[in-house]
């Protein structure tokens, strides 16, 4: 799928790996419409894209993924404004193992949502031009972190949902493909505010300490690399992209639990 001319939705768009995503996107020829609670951070990086960019290329769009309406909304503006959605980031998410149901409605919840209201927009058995949907997991939806048994459990959802659905669409003939990006640590406001929202395991803050440092840090543009080969090579589908510092590799996955 080449990216010149396609309209994408990002969520959680207005800071951190969703705006370096929305960038990486616009530089692509592509148009984008950026989800975001935050109202002044979205429209103060509308401001700058449009300078970029130029003017008709990107859209600011109030949105909580926690609301079903207010996603539905913000798609149908989208489509209004640019003839259709392409492509699909969810992207938002939150660290809080203290609101750990907040955590799951968005981190989880957020992202089933978003797929399941932007079928009515790509479906190809309903008049839809088909589409990509990506999900923003974390390497801890493939391994484990032990001092978040939440946001662990959010992301191994977000990446099992990805490999059920791309099956789903496969099996139904929808067009639509979903594949996973799991980067490790990246230096962004979640990383920064980790410290105070661990709960339950605070006490394993050391050990999460030494995992950091084992792993190193990336920057977001370093964290979007590879993103594009899970938008444009239609042979992705039910992937999970690992992204860490040194290497970019695909996750592999027993064939059956019973084999
Ligand atoms: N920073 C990291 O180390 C890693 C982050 N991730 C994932 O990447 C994604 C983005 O995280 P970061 O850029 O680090 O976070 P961030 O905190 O820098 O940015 C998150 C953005 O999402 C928005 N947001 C939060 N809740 C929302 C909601 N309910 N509705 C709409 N927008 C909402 C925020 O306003 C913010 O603009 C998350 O899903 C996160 O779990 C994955 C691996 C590593
Ligand atoms: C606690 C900060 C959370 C920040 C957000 C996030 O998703 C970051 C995750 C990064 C890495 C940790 C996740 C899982 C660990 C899995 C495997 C580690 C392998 C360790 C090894 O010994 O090789």
């Amino acid at each position: 799928m080449a990216l010149n001319g396609k309209t994408a939705v990002v969520t959680g768009a207005a800071m951190g790996i969703g705006r370096s995503i929305a960038e990486l996107l616009l530089q692509n020829g592509a148009k984008v419409a950026i989800l975001d609670m935050n109202e002044a951070a979205g429209q103060s990086l509308v401001e700058t894209l449009n300078k970029e960019h130029g003017p008709d290329r990107v859209l600011f769009l109030l949105c909580n993924v926690e609301s079903g309406e207010e996603i539905k909304a913000a798609f149908q503006k989208t489509v209004e404004t640019f003839g259709g959605i392409d492509i699909l980031v969810n992207n938002a998410g939150i660290f809080n193992e203290i609101m750990w149901e907040k955590t799951i409605g968005i981190n989880l919840a957020g992202c089933i949502r978003g797929a399941y209201l932007v079928i009515e927009h790509m479906n190809k058995l309903t008049g839809g031009r088909g589409g990509v949907i990506v999900n923003v997991a974390s390497i801890a939806g493939i391994g484990l972190l032990s001092c978040c048994p939440v946001y662990t459990a959010t992301k191994h959802g977000v990446v099992g949902f990805t490999r059920a659905f791309a099956a789903a669409s496969v099996a139904s003939g929808y067009g639509i493909r979903m594949n996973a990006l799991c980067p490790g640590f990246a230096q962004t406001d979640l990383f920064s505010s980790v410290q105070s929202r661990l709960g339950q395991f605070s006490n394993l803050a050391g050990a999460n300490q030494e995992l950091i440092e084992k792993l190193g840090v990336l920057t977001s543009a370093e964290v979007v690399q590879g993103f594009l080969e899970l938008v444009t090579d239609e042979t992705k589908n039910g992937q999970a992209l690992i992204v860490l510092p040194k290497e970019k590799k695909y996750a592999t996955f027993p064939v059956s639990p019973t084999d």
